[in-house]
């Protein structure tokens, strides 16, 4: 359940402008890194990169065997569904639903039988402190985060991209999920990614990368 990431000559343009140029980066699995930078420095643009969601201009995007610049949106999706949850900075929830048929919903997708998977569901929003409520639309930003993060995490993937996900949070909320993201990291094998301009979880992470004028620098 690890996954290494190796980016190499990434370039990916905005219009006429280079947003990045990155000749190599080399994340093992098993790291909690955090991406940081100014506002528009570009980290939910690396994030959607690193999970497919965008393809670059040139370069490769390497997940142990699978290139996601190489491959197909369809081959991307797949990969994605088996090996990455994601945290979206807008949470993307379905109002309707109730918290754990929010959290659910990767199993649905994935095909799989959502009932064997509500115990976990259960055990992830109570591990949260988020409360049962018939419809995620009442639930504060807050605990929609933190029903993003329960959904990102139900299948056990072996990557968690995460953009924000401390920022609707109080430090209380925002330490228990940094602390999260840390023991995935390193108590499970998982590579942990996240975009943040919390100091107290970019504190907590393994490595910092800096967004600079299209790189990453890495930071004490
Ligand atoms: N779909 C798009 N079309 C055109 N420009 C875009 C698009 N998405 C992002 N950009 C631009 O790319 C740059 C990087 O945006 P991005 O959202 O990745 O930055 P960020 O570092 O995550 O910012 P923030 O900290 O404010 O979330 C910005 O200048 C933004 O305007």
């Amino acid at each position: 359940m690890a996954a290494h990431l190796r980016l190499a000559d990434l370039r990916h343009d905005l219009g006429c402008e280079t947003l990045f140029s990155i000749a190599a980066l080399d994340v093992p699995p098993g790291q909690f890194t955090v991406l940081t930078g100014p506002s528009g420095s570009g980290k939910t643009t690396l994030l959607h990169l690193l999970a497919g969601l965008l393809q670059p201009k040139a370069g490769s995007i390497r997940w142990d065997d699978a290139d996601l610049a190489r491959l197909p949106e369809a081959a991307r999706d797949r990969w994605r569904r088996r090996r990455a949850g994601l945290v979206f900075q807008d949470f993307h929830l379905i109002p309707e639903l109730s918290p754990v048929d929010n959290v659910l919903v990767p199993a649905w997708l994935g095909a799989f039988r959502a009932g064997r998977h509500r115990a976990r569901a259960q055990e992830l929003l109570a591990r949260f402190g988020v409360p049962e409520r018939a419809r995620v639309a009442v639930l504060s930003r807050g605990e929609q985060q933190r029903v993003a993060l329960a959904r990102a995490l139900l299948m056990q993937p072996a990557v968690i991209f995460a953009d924000e996900p401390t920022a609707s949070l109080d430090s209380a909320s925002g330490a228990t999920v940094g602390h999260v993201l840390l023991a995935l990291a390193r108590d499970e094998g998982r590579s942990v990614i996240a975009a943040s301009h919390d100091p107290a979880l970019i504190a907590l992470a393994d490595r910092r990368l800096h967004l600079m004028r299209g790189q990453p620098v890495e930071v004490a």
